[in-house]
């Protein structure tokens, strides 16, 4: 039978701290090489995958201007671990025969090519794996405002956050053994009861493109072909039509 996926071109933001796998700091090859597993069955449904990992794992901004150090430094640390990420997620492609590129926001042509909008498209159609490195290249933002902005530009069909949990849920699962999983919703309940899964730019955006958002556990091997395939574990944001309620 044939699998024909849901979605032709999505966008997969992976977090940054679920590559440290069960270690407190760093990238733990197993994991890169599982969410490289993960693409590259993408890949074979034919679906193009644009990715934005995160740097969680090796710097946060914030965690600078929290001890008093300066912001637009720390964010330029953490832009700088995403591109360590990144270069580590195309090295376990490659291994694997996925044709996959990064372009990075932040120009440093020693080690991979620089963003444009234009180029990435180019590399899509092509049916290369584009990571997008650097997050957008601008502190006070996040690589989950990064995600929407580029499933924005290269006109994505939907947005995939993979993420330490497997949806959304009423409140933050790992805190509040309580809280109970959403199966749908809408960009605009998100934001209004804080769910605090993504940043509310990184909705705001979505929401804006019309771009639905799906949040799915990272961790779950073959979760993102499932999910690609109508079936699997997740939550997913969509714009209401106009009369429905969420
Ligand atoms: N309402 C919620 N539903 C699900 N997860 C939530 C919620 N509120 C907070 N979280 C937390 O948000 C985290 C994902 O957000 P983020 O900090 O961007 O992580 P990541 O680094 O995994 O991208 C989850 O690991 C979860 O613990
Ligand atoms: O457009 C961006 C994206 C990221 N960052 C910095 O990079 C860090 C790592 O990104 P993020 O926290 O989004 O990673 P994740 O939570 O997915 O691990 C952030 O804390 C910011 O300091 C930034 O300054 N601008």
């Amino acid at each position: 039978m044939e699998q024909k996926p849901r979605y032709r071109r999505v966008l997969l933001k992976a977090s940054g701290e679920a590559l440290m796998g069960q270690q407190g700091f760093g990238i733990d090859v197993n994991v890169v090489d599982q969410i490289a597993r993960d693409i590259a069955a993408a890949r074979e449904l034919g679906v193009e995958v644009g990715v934005v990992i995160g740097g969680g794992n090796i710097f946060r901004g914030v965690a600078v201007a929290s001890r008093g150090g300066d912001r637009v430094t720390g964010d330029h640390m953490g832009m700088l671990a995403t591109v360590i990420n990144s270069l580590a997620l195309r090295t376990s492609l490659v291994k694997l025969g996925v044709d996959a590129v990064v372009l990075s926001a932040i120009a440093m042509p020693e080690l991979c090519e620089s963003f444009s909008q234009r180029q990435a498209t180019a590399y899509m159609n092509e049916g290369k794996v584009v990571i997008f490195a650097g997050g957008t290249g601008n502190p006070f933002f996040t690589t989950d405002s990064a995600a929407a902005l580029r499933a924005a530009e290269i006109g994505a069909d939907a947005l995939f956050k993979g993420t330490q949990v497997d949806g959304i849920y009423s409140a933050d699962p790992r805190k509040d053994p309580n809280a109970v999983r959403y199966e749908r919703l809408s960009h605009e309940r998100v934001m209004r009861e804080n769910l605090a899964i993504m940043d509310a730019a990184a909705i705001a955006l979505a929401r804006e493109n019309n771009i639905p958002i799906i949040v799915f556990s990272i961790h779950e091997e073959g979760g993102f072909k499932d999910i690609l395939l109508g079936a699997g574990h997740c939550t997913i944001v969509e714009n209401e039509p106009a009369s429905g309620k969420a």
